[in-house]
């Protein structure tokens, strides 16, 4: 069972890869998180070039350039930029989740580090770069299953088992905060702000609702 489900993620990657037609709904939704689960993986690069250089966890500067990149891109393919940019701003919380943990690891247990990174610039970030378009795509592919919660989150609970195969808790916690956003209805289309002074704590505690309600997915308990 658990086998089929990583096969069905691979074969729904390799179609990505390949340019192999459009795909929708739950198909789309597979890909989406095949590629969140790379991009992940990615983060131990970046952690390791970092790690050896001594540059910040946070590159700001750099995050603002891919979240333009990410409205451009979802405004020319047709998704409102303001979804790509949130999928993404919860990918680059994830990356950095992976990162700090990381680096906490090998400050603990130094001979774990890594000795030869790879070169962030030339490495790595293109590696990353290519990445975004196809989630981007992705994202518009999944429409009316985003705007079906109920059916997303049971489409979510089908692909976690594949997903999280692999992972350590570090990657499988930041995967959960990489795919949080996914079926969660979009900020506009809640419930009216709350007065201006109420506004942040309301903020934080519908984070927090989504964090426990979708980013772990009810089987990876
Ligand atoms: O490119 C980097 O420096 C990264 O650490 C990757 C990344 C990302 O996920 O795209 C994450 C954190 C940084 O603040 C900027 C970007």
């Amino acid at each position: 069972m658990r086998s089929r489900s990583v096969w069905r993620v691979a074969l729904v990657v390799v179609a990505l890869v390949a340019g192999l037609g459009p795909l929708q709904g739950p198909e789309a939704l597979d890909g989406l998180v095949g590629l969140a689960v790379r991009r992940l993986r990615l983060a131990d690069e970046v952690a390791a070039a970092k790690y050896v250089t001594g540059a910040p966890v946070t590159d700001a500067a750099r995050e603002r350039r891919l979240l333009e990149r990410v409205g451009e891109e979802s405004a020319g393919v047709g998704l409102a930029p303001a979804i790509g940019v949130r999928f993404f701003r919860a990918q680059i919380e994830a990356g950095k989740a992976v990162q700090r943990g990381l680096h906490a690891r090998w400050r603990a247990d130094p001979a774990s580090a890594p000795r030869r990174p790879p070169d962030l610039a030339t490495g790595v970030r293109p590696r990353l770069d290519r990445l975004t378009l196809p989630m981007v795509r992705l994202l518009l592919r999944l429409g009316p299953l985003r705007e079906e919660p109920g059916r997303c989150r049971d489409a979510l609970v089908r692909a976690w088992p594949a997903a999280r195969a692999g992972l350590d808790r570090l990657h499988r916690d930041a995967l959960g905060v990489a795919l949080a956003p996914l079926c969660a209805p979009e900020p506009a289309a809640r419930a009216p702000e709350p007065p201006r002074s109420a506004a942040p704590a309301a903020a934080g505690a519908g984070r927090r609702a989504c964090l426990s309600a979708c980013a772990r997915p009810r089987a990876s308990r």
